[in-house]
């Protein structure tokens, strides 16, 4: 409610300490959203090409990921800010600078198909375009930004009774359907947000949009990901002294080598986990790996395999420990460590999960605190008593339909403020 009064307020949400998260157990002061609306109805028509597992209920996940934010305030998350807020936030007034930002950016969102009119059509269509686009309410500019509609132009006929030759569209959208999966499109590091690159097509516009998010909310990223690299947020936890990022099916090895050469971690230590067998069950670290705390770990079973061999056990994890040196750089320490004997090195005891309490999104749960968690329910009873016995409070909220999309609490979370604890 806080975000919302101030958003009101001061039209950006801008404030004397950066953004940051010096590890992933301190207690979750802001964390950004964005819940599913009508952008994802064509993911529904086909999952598959919209990086989702299954079809689902749009105003089931939505209704649910409602249910996740009132379940983070209740739990006590200061601020949880929505990013269709940030975005029209300021916009009624017509003349103001937040709605011409916002128009901006929804006209790069938006393509008006000319091509097949004459010279002089063309023309006159955009202008009226332009015209247009003046005036229109600002949650039909959010709609461009999220739907990113192509509008085709041609000939055609008026209408039956009327054989005159008029122009007539054809509508598409390329919309940005995951856009609710808020973790991927950046990290947040010690030091504060660096963007990321979406490994897939369907996913690339995000940044973008989040960018301009952002800028209103008066955090600039510290770094961007170059556009030939690849790295989405589901790779990363800040630890302390060191500082977790996988390598994978989605996050590759240029990215780390820019985000090392960029210093944008802030700490002594960086873990890169290598993962050979990038399966989109676990697309990303955090669908199978989580931190609770400086000392507690989840790790799906079938990886919690010391001294694996990666020929031999595909799901076999390696780490490369960086270190950083007195230029400030990071100098490769060790080269493909045993990564489970590595956590168990730095005091971190794991919690083995089932490949089934995986499956269920087990670990892809929401570290809010030390030992504090909002996961998807639908884990197994053992699974919630291993929690217990290692004295893990969970909170569980039904997501049948959220996480169909092919993600859970961690992924839909950007946590972008995060409290050391006194
Ligand atoms: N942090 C995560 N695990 N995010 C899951 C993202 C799911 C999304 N459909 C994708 O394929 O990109």
């Amino acid at each position: 409610m806080a975000a919302a009064a101030s958003l009101l307020l001061g039209g950006h949400l801008s404030r004397a300490e950066p953004a940051g998260a010096y590890a992933h157990w301190h207690e979750a002061t802001q964390i950004l959203v964005h819940r599913p609306g009508e952008e994802v109805f064509p993911g529904l028509l086909h999952p598959a090409a919209a990086l989702f597992a299954d079809t689902f209920s749009l105003e089931g996940a939505a209704r649910e990921h409602q249910q996740f934010v009132a379940t983070l305030e209740t739990q006590g998350v200061d601020e949880v800010i929505h990013v269709v807020d940030v975005l029209l936030a300021g916009t009624e007034d017509p003349d103001g600078e937040a709605r011409r930002a916002l128009a901006n950016l929804a006209k790069r969102m938006t393509t008006l198909d000319v091509s097949s009119l004459g010279p002089a059509d063309r023309e006159a269509q955009r202008a009226y375009f332009e015209e247009t686009v003046a005036k229109m309410a600002p949650g039909t500019l959010v709609r461009m930004v999220l739907e990113r509609p192509t509008v085709v132009l041609g000939y055609g006929q008026c209408g039956a009774t009327e054989p005159r030759t008029c122009i007539v569209a054809e509508y598409r959208q390329n919309p940005l359907m995951n856009l609710y999966f808020a973790r991927d499109q950046m990290v947040t590091t010690a030091r504060g947000v660096v963007l990321g690159r979406m490994a897939n097509p369907q996913r690339a516009a995000e940044r973008e949009v989040m960018k301009f998010v952002l800028a209103k909310m008066g955090i600039e990223p510290i770094y961007e990901i170059s556009p030939d690299a690849r790295m989405e947020g589901g790779d990363f936890f800040p630890a302390g002294e060191r500082a977790f990022i996988g390598q994978g099916l989605r996050t590759n090895a240029a990215a780390i080598r820019e985000m090392l050469d960029h210093d944008v971690f802030g700490t002594p230590e960086v873990i890169v986990v290598k993962d050979a067998w990038q399966d989109p069950r676990e697309m990303h670290l955090d669908t199978y790996f989580n931190l609770l705390d400086a000392d507690l770990a989840l790790l799906v079973a079938d990886r919690d395999v010391p001294d694996c061999d990666v020929h031999q056990h595909v799901k076999c994890l390696k780490a490369d420990v960086w270190t950083r040196n007195a230029q400030g750089t990071y100098d490769l320490a060790r080269e493909n460590a045993d990564f489970v004997g590595f956590l168990g090195e730095k005091g971190f005891r794991v919690i083995p999960v089932s490949v089934a309490d995986q499956e269920a999104y087990g670990i892809n749960v929401l570290t809010i605190g030390p030992r504090r968690i909002v996961g998807a329910d639908g884990v197994s009873e053992a699974y919630k008593r291993a929690l217990a016995a290692s004295s893990v409070q969970a909170t569980w909220v039904r997501f049948d339909n959220l996480k169909r999309g092919y993600g859970s609490a961690d992924c839909i979370s950007q946590v972008l403020r995060r409290r050391p604890p006194k």
